[in-house]
């Protein structure tokens, strides 16, 4: 009997109660010896596949997990370790795969970027003068032990070669063909042993096919498969896209593939449009990701069975499998004990878990239509709608607010140079110092209970007071207050505004071990009270230098939170931004006058396709105007961002119109100047001097050529001298010692230069 097929693309790793995040840094720490280590991490990996299982999907993906990245797993396995870690050849020992991922006293870590428009980072894979080999059949491992432990059929799945490739780094651009041709023999050696071994269906992922590829790269790209497949024919390979509609939909149908995946959650529209305009072929299966595994809400099933009826216009129903719309790597696993959720929102919450059962119902309701399922895919709809209905989404009308300064950036210049006073090349740092483990204790049992409230303020006054010393001591020009009073820079604010929701485990994998929480935007955001300022005030009170408030903005607020989606992002961000500017005026009237607005996550958001960057960029810089044109001209507006690639968006940035904006630049130095060179950027700017990713601190010597190399080319009135970003994850000691090297270098450069 021909049916509908249910699948899955990628399942979470951390675990549902981050035992994996746990396990990693036990064995880190070497608390736990590499043979425990195995067992473990072989226990989840099973446990996770048999949830798939319980929950009856289909297709199983398999050797999606992983013990940091699947991009590193990727390299790993096809022997691509850089130099520099002196690897002799044949299988990567955990612990050169691991100095790859995080750095070594020997070498530094490999560089890690954010995938795609996630918040999730891959290690980024170095070719340097290597032919990859296949030194390590990943996937056949998977599958053999699903076999074996769970007697799963799975469904190996592979990050493809254009794709792996694209994202890599470490060799010249202009012989991608030729290199990418290396790789074809691999793929091939690693797709027969999977079939060999039994495999039916494999999945391949290549999200950069939803990228703005031009023809001359898509006809590479066929080349590429059409080779592959030639060698491994009888093998059922499912090309899998995520993130947005494919740019070159007619050349990848005709590609000898057995299926394609394509996003309907994402870029539903524009794949519709495309099998309206040229059809589906008629051999081949289409994957349609019709659930959203990006965000955390329930599918409506009516707009899912409609979409399904549309597709069932061009593919008969044995062609059609039901996944979710990309790895649910990006979701939480399970909402079932966020009992602490206001009702009406927790039922129409859809994590890991829930998107599965989802997937088994749709599959069922196409399989055996009639009363039944129609009943059961209504019930499940209630919860959307009672929501919607709810009085938690009454519509709000936004207030008028300015979205310009009252001075243009070269006349408020002048003043804000006359009230500050300030030495040329200022030094400072980002926000955080270092989260310790004493400092999250304190947080906890405060949360808990357990912390009278009034010890807890203590506590975090203490030491707020030992980092000002601290700064002071340094000689630092501008301080911060350390941030100690917050979990995580979103989640924070996220818990002080109204319109949030806080899971208790909703935690998603950022990178490597690090896990972040992001909050749930259920209905309209407001302010109610100041955030920020009595730290802030604190902190002051304690130093003639000046203090700067330190707030997350409203682009990044919206990108790291889960969102509701029946209004536009935008309306949304301006909510944020209308509720970050009475904080912004707050500090102002407290007489904290100098504000950082970080915008960390403003690159991340930016569409994947050319086309749609304009629109996104409009918005989101209106958005940060908002939440900062209201002040005082002599009042300073900071900003700061980091894991960015800021070439495309210079003049987005430039629009913010921040008086000061720091910027991650230590691993990219010189093209970041040449970009900033080029549009003559004309307002205050911070360029990274050292990379806080890594615990190596730099020398002093380091950081003075870094500094003038950007005075080469940069206005040094203009000029701030910063870290790359926050100080969370560093020490104590490694912060101390590179914040010691970092001002001497600026007072020396200080004292020799003549100000331009
Ligand atoms: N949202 C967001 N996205 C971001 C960044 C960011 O800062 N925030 N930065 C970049 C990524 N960088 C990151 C850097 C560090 C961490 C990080 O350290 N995460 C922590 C969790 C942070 C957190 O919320 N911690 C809570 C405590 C959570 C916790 O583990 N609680 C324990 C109990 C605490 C204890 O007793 O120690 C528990 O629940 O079991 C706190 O500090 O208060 C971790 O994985 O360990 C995450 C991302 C890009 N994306
Ligand atoms: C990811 S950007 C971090 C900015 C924040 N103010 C911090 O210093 O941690
Ligand atoms: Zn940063």
């Amino acid at each position: 009997m021909t049916s509908v097929k249910s699948s899955n693309i990628g399942y979470p790793r951390i675990g549902e109660n981050r035992e994996w995040k746990k396990t990693l840094e036990a064995f880190w720490s070497s608390s736990i010896s590499e043979e425990s280590f195995s067992i473990e991490m072989k226990k989840l990996r099973l446990s996770y596949l048999k949830n798939q299982q319980e929950k009856g999907i289909d297709f199983i993906p398999v050797g999606d997990f992983s013990y940091y990245d699947h991009v590193l797993d990727t390299a790993v396995m096809f022997g691509l370790v850089p130099n520099r870690f002196n690897h002799a050849g044949g299988k990567v020992s955990l612990s050169t795969y691991f100095s790859m991922a995080r750095g070594s006293a020997a070498a530094h870590a490999c560089e890690m970027t954010k995938w795609f428009d996630t918040n999730y980072h891959f290690i980024v894979p170095e070719i340097e003068d290597k032919k990859p080999e296949l030194v390590q059949n990943k996937p056949l491992e998977a599958f053999l032990e699903a076999k074996k432990e769970l007697n799963i059929h799975g469904k190996p799945v592979i990050l493809g070669p254009f794709s792996f490739l694209k994202l890599a780094k470490g060799y010249d651009k202009s012989h991608f063909e030729e290199i990418l041709q290396t790789f074809i023999p691999v793929y091939v050696q690693l797709l027969q042993e999977l079939k060999d071994a039994g495999v039916s269906i494999v999945q391949i992922d290549e999200p950069v096919l939803v990228t703005d590829l031009s023809d001359d790269e898509m006809d590479v790209f066929s080349r590429v498969y059409n080779e592959i497949c030639q060698h491994v024919p009888s093998l059922e390979i499912i090309l899998q896209t995520y993130f947005e509609a494919v740019t070159h939909y007619k050349e990848l149908i005709s590609l000898p593939v057995k299926g394609i995946g394509l996003d309907f959650v994402r870029g539903r529209e524009e794949n519709l449009a495309s099998i309206k305009k040229h059809g589906f072929p008629s051999d081949k299966l289409l994957a349609a990701g019709i659930l959203d595994g990006r965000n955390i809400w329930k599918t409506r099933m009516e707009d899912s069975v409609s979409l399904l009826h549309e597709l069932t216009e061009y593919v008969s129903v044995d062609q059609l499998v039901l996944q979710p719309s990309c790895s649910l790597l990006h979701v939480p696993i399970t909402a079932e004990n966020e009992t602490a959720i206001h009702p009406e929102v927790k039922a129409a919450l859809a994590f890991c878990h829930e998107k599965l059962d989802e997937l088994t119902l749709l599959t069922k309701a196409m399989n055996h239509p009639g009363e039944d399922s129609s009943f059961l895919l209504q019930t499940q709809d209630e919860a959307i709608n009672k929501l919607k209905a709810s009085n938690l989404r009454e519509r709000k009308e936004m207030n008028e607010l300015p979205s310009k300064r009252n001075k243009v950036f070269a006349d408020r210049f002048p003043l804000q140079h006359e009230k500050w006073k300030l030495p040329v090349l200022p030094t400072t740092t980002i926000g955080s110092f270092p989260q310790t483990k004493e400092i999250r204790k304190i947080r906890a049992d405060w949360r808990k209970g357990e912390l009278p409230h009034s010890t807890y303020e203590t506590l975090i006054r203490e030491e707020i007071k030992k980092w000002i010393e601290i700064q002071e001591n340094i000689g630092l020009d501008v301080l911060v207050h350390g941030e100690f009073e917050r979990n995580d820079m979103v989640e924070f604010f996220g818990e002080k505004l109204e319109g949030f929701a806080f899971s208790k485990n909703g935690w998603v994998q950022s990178y490597g071990s690090r896990c972040v929480k992001p909050p749930i935007i259920y209905g309209n955001v407001s302010f109610s009270e100041p955030m920020t300022v009595k730290e802030t005030l604190y902190a002051q009170s304690l130093t003639g230098k000046p203090v700067k408030g330190m707030l997350t903005g409203p682009v990044t607020i919206l990108n790291w939170s889960f969102v509701r989606n029946d209004l536009p992002e935008k309306e949304v961000a301006f909510q944020i931004a209308e509720a970050l500017l009475n904080e912004v005026k707050s500090l102002e009237h407290a007489g904290i006058e100098m504000i950082q607005v970080d915008e960390p996550a403003l690159r991340e958001g930016l569409p994947l396709k050319q086309d749609k960057h304009q629109h996104y960029l409009n918005w989101a810089v209106e958005a940060f105007r908002l939440s900062t044109s209201d002040v005082a001209d002599t009042t300073q507006i900071h900003t700061h961002m980091c894991y960015s690639d800021f070439e495309d968006i210079i003049q987005a940035i430039s629009d913010l119109d921040a008086d000061v904006i720091s910027i991650e630049t230590s691993r990219s130095h010189g093209e970041l100047i040449s970009s900033f060179e080029e549009t003559t950027y004309d307002k205050g700017i911070g360029l990274g001097v050292y990379d806080i990713h890594s615990p190596r601190v730099p020398d002093e010597e380091e950081m003075s050529s870094i500094i003038e190399r950007a005075l080469a080319v940069l206005p040094s009135r203009l000029f701030w001298i910063n870290p790359d970003c926050g100080l969370k994850t560093r020490n104590e000691k490694e912060v101390v010692e590179a914040l010691t090297n970092m001002t001497s270098a600026a007072k020396k450069i200080r004292s020799s230069i003549t100000i331009k």
